[in-house]
C-alpha cells in the first residue's frame, strides 16, 4: 500500500488549444494523450486508485481503454479536484494536470521521497528572465514558477478547498491555511500544454499512428403512410416515410452507427437513445453534426464514408448527388469521400415486398496528424 491516491484533471474544455480536438485526445502512437499520461506515472510510483477526471461523453469513452476510476469534472479546475478528492481515502494525493503531459521520471520520484517535508510538496523552477511587477523590476530569486504534481496530505487538501476562495493550484489552497509548502526541483519538460505552439516543446509524445480505423452500421427502418421521407438529409417526393422515433432517417442512422463503431464509441442507441423524448421528431442530421463533433474532438478525421441503401422504392437516383453533397458538408470532407449506391432486393423478402429499407454503411477514419498543424 502506497497510501497515495493520484488524480489527474483532465476535464478542461481546451479552449486555448484552438483544434476541433481536445488536447487531452491528441494520439501519441496509438494512445490518447490523457492515457500515455495515466501509464507513465502508473510506471513511475504505486498508487492505491488512480483517478481520471473528465467529462461524461469522454469518460464513455475512456471506459474502453483502461481500468481506472472516473469522475465527472466540474466548471474549474478547483471543482474537478473537489469532485475527484470525494473518492480519496488514502492518507495522501498526488494531483497532476493531464495538461502537464511530459513530467519527467525523476521529478515523479523527487516529490513521492518527500513525503514528509510539508502538507504540500510542489515542484517549482527558477525565473530565468528578468522581471517587472508593473512598472518596477522585482528581485527573480524571490520568485518561482509553479508546476505540477503537487503531493498534498489529503485532510489538508479538503479542508483547503472548503471555501468559495478560487486557487489556481493545490499549494496556494494549502498555504491559505498557514500550512507548510515543501518545494522540489521542477522541470522544464514538465511543460504545460496549453496552446497549439506548446506542443513544439513536448518531446515526449511521437506522432500518432497513421493506422486507419474501420467501422460498420447497419439500419432498418418499415415505411409509415403520411410522413415526410429523408434519406442523407435529403427530402424525398413520396408520400409516405418511415416508422420511427427520430425523423426515421434510416441511412444517417446507418452512418452513425459507422463512424462510431470506428471510434470505439458504441452504438446510436447508447448516444441518442429512443426513450429520450428530447430526441422525439429528431433531425438526424443534427445528431450526425453532433456525432462529427464528438469523434472530431476525440482526436480522429474522417477519411471516407460508403452507404448502400437496400430499397425497392422510392427511385433513388435523382437524388443521389444531393445526398452526396449533404452528407459531404456534414463529415467535413470532399463529396468524393462519400459514395452512396441504391439497390434493390430484387423483390426478396420484407424490402422486395417495399415494406421497409435497410442501410448499411461503413466509414474510415485515422488519427488526426496534429505534427502536420
Ligand atoms: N473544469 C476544469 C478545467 C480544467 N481542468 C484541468 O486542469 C488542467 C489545467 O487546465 P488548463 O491547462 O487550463 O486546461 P483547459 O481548461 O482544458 O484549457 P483552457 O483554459 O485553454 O480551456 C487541465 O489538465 C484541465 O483538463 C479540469 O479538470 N476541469
Ligand atoms: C496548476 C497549474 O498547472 C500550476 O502551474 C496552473 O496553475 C494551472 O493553470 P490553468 O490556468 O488552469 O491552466
Amino acid at each position: 500500500m502506497s497510501n497515495t491516491t493520484l488524480i489527474l484533471l483532465g476535464a478542461g474544455s481546451s479552449s486555448r488549444f484552438k483544434m476541433k480536438m481536445k488536447k487531452q485526445w491528441l494520439y501519441t502512437g496509438e494512445i490518447p494523450l490523457w492515457l500515455h499520461v495515466a501509464e507513465h506515472f502508473e510506471k513511475n510510483a504505486n498508487f492505491d486508485q488512480i483517478i481520471i477526471v473528465s467529462t461524461k461523453d469522454e469518460i464513455r469513452l475512456m471506459k474502453n481503454f483502461a481500468s481506472y476510476t472516473y469522475i465527472e469534472g466540474g466548471e474549474s479546475r478547483q471543482a474537478s479536484l473537489t469532485n475527484a478528492l470525494q473518492k480519496v481515502t488514502s492518507e495522501y494525493v498526488l494531483v497532476s494536470d493531464i495538461a502537464r503531459c511530459c513530467v519527467p521520471s525523476d521529478m515523479i520520484q523527487r516529490i513521492m521521497e518527500s513525503k514528509e517535508k510539508g502538507a504540500c510538496i510542489v515542484p517549482v523552477l527558477p525565473v530565468t528572465d528578468t522581471l517587472y511587477l508593473d512598472d518596477r523590476p522585482i528581485d527573480r530569486d524571490k520568485v518561482k514558477i509553479i508546476q505540477t504534481p503537487q503531493l498534498s496530505v489529503t485532510k489538508m487538501l479538503k479542508k483547503a478547498l472548503e471555501t468559495e476562495t478560487i486557487f489556481t493550484d493545490d499549494s496556494s489552497a494549502i498555504a491559505s491555511l498557514g500550512e507548510k509548502v515543501h518545494f522540489v526541483e521542477g522541470s522544464v519538460d514538465a511543460h504545460k500544454l496549453t496552446t497549439i505552439e506548446d506542443l513544439k516543446k513536448l518531446s515526449c509524445i511521437q506522432a500518432p499512428s497513421t493506422k486507419t480505423l474501420t467501422g460498420f452500421g447497419i439500419d432498418i427502418h418499415p415505411f409509415e403512410n403520411n410522413k415526410e421521407m429523408f434519406l442523407c438529409g435529403v427530402k424525398i417526393d413520396v408520400d409516405y416515410g418511415f416508422k420511427a422515433h427520430s425523423d426515421g432517417d434510416v441511412a444517417i442512422h446507418a452512418l452513425i452507427d459507422a463512424l462510431l463503431g470506428a471510434a470505439g464509441m458504441g452504438d446510436i442507441g447508447e448516444l441518442y437513445p429512443d426513450t429520450d423524448e428530447s430526441y422525439a421528431g429528431a433531425d438526424s442530421k443534427v445528431l450526425l453534426q453532433d456525432t462529427v463533433k464528438k469523434i472530431t474532438s476525440f482526436g480522429y478525421t474522417i477519411g471516407n464514408v460508403d452507404l448502400t441503401i437496400m430499397a425497392e422504392a422510392p427511385k433513388l437516383l435523382p437524388y443521389k448527388e444531393e445526398m452526396r453533397t449533404t452528407l459531404a458538408s456534414i463529415l467535413g470532407i470532399r463529396k468524393n469521400f462519400v459514395n452512396i449506391k441504391a439497390t434493390t432486393a430484387e423483390k426478396l423478402g420484407f424490402i422486395g415486398r417495399k415494406e421497409g429499407v435497410t442501410v448499411h454503411a461503413v466509414a474510415n477514419l485515422t488519427y488526426l496528424n496534429w505534427k502536420n498543424i
